[in-house]
């Protein structure tokens, strides 16, 4: 399996943000990207994960089962700043929803609601209404979502933000597992997630900086 990303340049409104992004991640290799806010790094995340149209280049899937060339996009699970869940739906409906929505991509299967609450260290409140969990307990159950359906890739945006010690830990664990598994990992973290293997890719951004300026 391998994740391959090929001339990238992306535009948010005039601005161009980045350019010339290539990187190629097969089984088991995770890829940290780094920088200064605003310097692109939730926007790259985006366009792999397939919510923003790249201004040039494209992002491919390559695996024995696949397409040649197929949109990376749907081997994909992206976890970004917002956590993706209803309010006043319980975690159990939340996730419930999420697992038949996402289904399971080849070659690995998710694991139940309860199995995934488990293991984010919630297992006893998957009966709430999601809105009335803390701000950290949101964030795991956000991340339980990542266990319910299976997807090769792992496109994390600030996985670790508003968590305590121990959540980072269970995190990190769960990220560990996902590569030992022969995942692959995409995050953008201004927190270290203590992956030893883990490429750097620093962000500088273009911010501000028009196209005809460069
Ligand atoms: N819709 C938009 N229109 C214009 N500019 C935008 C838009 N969305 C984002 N930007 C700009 O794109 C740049 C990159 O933003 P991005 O969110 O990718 O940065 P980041 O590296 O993830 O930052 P942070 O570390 O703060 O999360 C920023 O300067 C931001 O202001």
């Amino acid at each position: 399996m391998r994740l391959t990303a090929e001339n990238l340049s992306a535009r948010r409104g005039q601005d161009l943000i980045f350019k010339g992004i290539s990187f190629n991640l097969g089984t088991g290799e995770s890829l940290v990207l780094t920088g200064r806010n605003g310097s692109g790094k939730s926007t790259l995340l985006r366009v792999v994960a397939g919510l923003l149209h790249p201004e040039t280049g494209r992002v491919t899937w390559h695996s024995d089962a696949a397409e040649s060339g197929m949109r990376a996009a749907e081997a994909c699970h992206y976890l970004g700043h917002r956590n993706a869940m209803k309010a006043e739906l319980s975690v159990f409906e939340n996730l419930s929803f999420w697992k038949e929505f996402l289904g399971d991509f080849e070659g690995g299967q998710g694991v139940s609601i309860s199995e995934a609450a488990e293991a984010v260290g919630l297992g006893d409140i998957t009966h709430l209404p999601f809105g009335y969990l803390s701000a950290g307990q949101q964030r795991r159950m956000a991340f339980a979502k990542l266990l319910v359906a299976h997807r090769p890739v792992w496109i994390l945006d600030e996985p670790t933000a508003a968590l305590d010690v121990n959540a980072e830990s269970v995190f990190t664990n769960l990220i560990k597992a996902h590569l030992a598994d022969g995942g692959i990992v995409l995050a953008a973290t201004h927190q270290p997630l203590g992956l030893e293997n883990a490429k750097e890719l620093p962000m500088t951004g273009f911010t501000g900086v028009m196209e005809g300026m460069w």
